[in-house]
């Protein structure tokens, strides 16, 4: 009996002998004694329960893989929302002995939900979004005058008890490619189906002419439609460069964001932001898209769809890569495909960065790309951090100065 209390005796004490607390002579005596069970020494968990809790959730989140990410990232979704009906009025009479008479009491049918698109600034992908929202129909009336109970309205991710569905900040609402709403501050909602109203009870109708009216109406159907969400990334600066520039590797450097980096082309396949912290408490958000080539208007690559993430972007980033011969040459086809997708892109106020200023001969190339731009071109290496605090400066400049203008703010990106 006394040995089978041994292992848990043993666990207890090394676990205290572990943690280095206070101990006493004769623990020291047994762990020296029963050691020789040659049990692994397993750390002895002090705290309160909660902290224990803590403790389990403290493990090192793994990032989602590109491929992984593709599949939650979703920026684009059909939906059928559909209102709730209306509640169908009640058609009957108030029935009490000795009152003969008593007529119509038949209550109105309650209206139906509407369902509302909502902002969740939390959420970043349209991927919660369901295809089809029903929303919830009114109750009928009652007897004794009792009008029947309204639909809920919906939201449309379900949040505490109530049935509440919200949309990613930057969504776009379309119904046959017109815009109905653009969904770019926090708390923005969006009636997108309205529910039907409730129909009338026989009381409704009475007069002086009628004092005992047979008749209710129904209710009504809620509206039914058909939209289109795109979710346009909302950023104060976005990236673009050729595949490989380096783009993902800057993102790493300048901000908390853990974009895949690899040496093959088209690493990155979905839109990442990440938000570099000033000491003053000035937040910046930058994002960084998917590489585009020449071509990539008639769908070379990836296509050039994704550069509607930056669509938004106050600030543009043209990021070209040192090791190439002729960086300048990529910076024209940068200018060309934006130029295709929407004109008004090359107008935006805009940096241009050269990466990998630490590979051989890089600073040459450097030199001929400053002079065949004849603009500032920032050269750094993503790699190991050179010159990186100039780009942060320079963007800074252009945010205040933004900002001076009324052109930015913190609620319009
Ligand atoms: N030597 C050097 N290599 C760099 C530097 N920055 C990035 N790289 C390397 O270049 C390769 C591509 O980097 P990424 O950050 O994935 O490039 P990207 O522009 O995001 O590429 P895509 O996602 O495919 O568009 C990786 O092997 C990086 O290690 C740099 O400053 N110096
Ligand atoms: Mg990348």
């Amino acid at each position: 009996m006394a040995l089978q209390r041994i292992p848990r005796l043993l666990a207890l004490t090394e676990g205290l002998w572990r943690c280095q607390l206070v101990m006493c002579q004769p623990l020291a005596v047994l762990q020296s004694t029963l050691g020789s069970l040659a049990l692994q020494p397993r750390s002895l968990y002090t705290g309160c329960p909660q902290c224990a809790k803590h403790r389990g959730l403290a493990r090192k989140k793994r990032d989602l893989s590109e491929k992984k990410l593709t599949r939650y990232f979703v920026d684009h979704r059909r939906i059928r929302v559909v209102g709730g009906a209306g509640g169908k009025g009640a058609c009957c009479f108030h029935s009490e002995p000795r009152k003969e008479y008593g007529g119509p009491d038949g209550g109105d049918g309650g209206n139906g939900g509407h369902i509302i698109l909502k902002v969740d600034s939390q959420l970043k992908s349209l991927s919660c979004i369901t295809s089809v929202y029903q929303g919830n129909d009114g109750e009928p009336g009652q007897r004794d005058n009792c009008f029947g109970r309204n639909g809920e309205h919906i939201y449309i991710k379900r949040q505490e008890c109530l049935v509440n569905y919200q949309v990613p900040l930057g969504t776009l609402v379309k119904e046959e490619g017109m815009l109905l709403a653009d969904l770019s501050k926090p708390g923005d909602e969006f009636l997108a189906a309205q529910g039907g109203s409730g129909g009338k009870g026989n009381r409704f109708f009475l007069s002086n002419e009628n004092r005992a009216p047979m008749n209710s109406t129904p209710g009504e159907p809620g509206e039914e439609k058909r939209l289109q969400l795109e979710l346009k990334t909302m950023a104060h600066a976005g990236m673009v460069g050729f595949p490989n520039a380096g783009k993902s590797s800057l993102l790493r450097l300048l901000s908390n964001a853990r974009p895949a980096v690899a040496s093959y082309p088209f690493t990155t396949l979905n839109p990442h932001v990440g938000v570099i912290k000033y000491q003053d408490y000035v937040q910046l958000a930058v994002a960084d898209i998917p590489g585009i080539i020449d071509g990539a208007h008639r769908n070379r690559g990836l296509g050039f769809a994704f550069l509607r993430h930056i669509e938004r972007c106050r600030i543009i980033v043209y990021v070209l890569d040192l090791s190439h011969k002729e960086p300048w040459v990529q910076l024209k086809s940068l200018l060309y495909e934006l130029g295709k997708f929407d004109e008004t892109l090359l107008q935006r106020p805009h940096v241009i960065v050269a990466n990998k200023l630490d590979l051989p001969g890089a600073r040459e190339t450097l030199q001929c790309l400053r002079q065949e731009t004849g603009s500032r071109v920032i050269g750094l290496s993503a790699l190991t951090g050179e010159n990186a605090e100039e780009l942060l400066l320079h963007l800074r400049e252009m945010y205040d100065g933004r900002k001076q203008d009324g052109k930015i703010s913190y609620r319009d990106w």
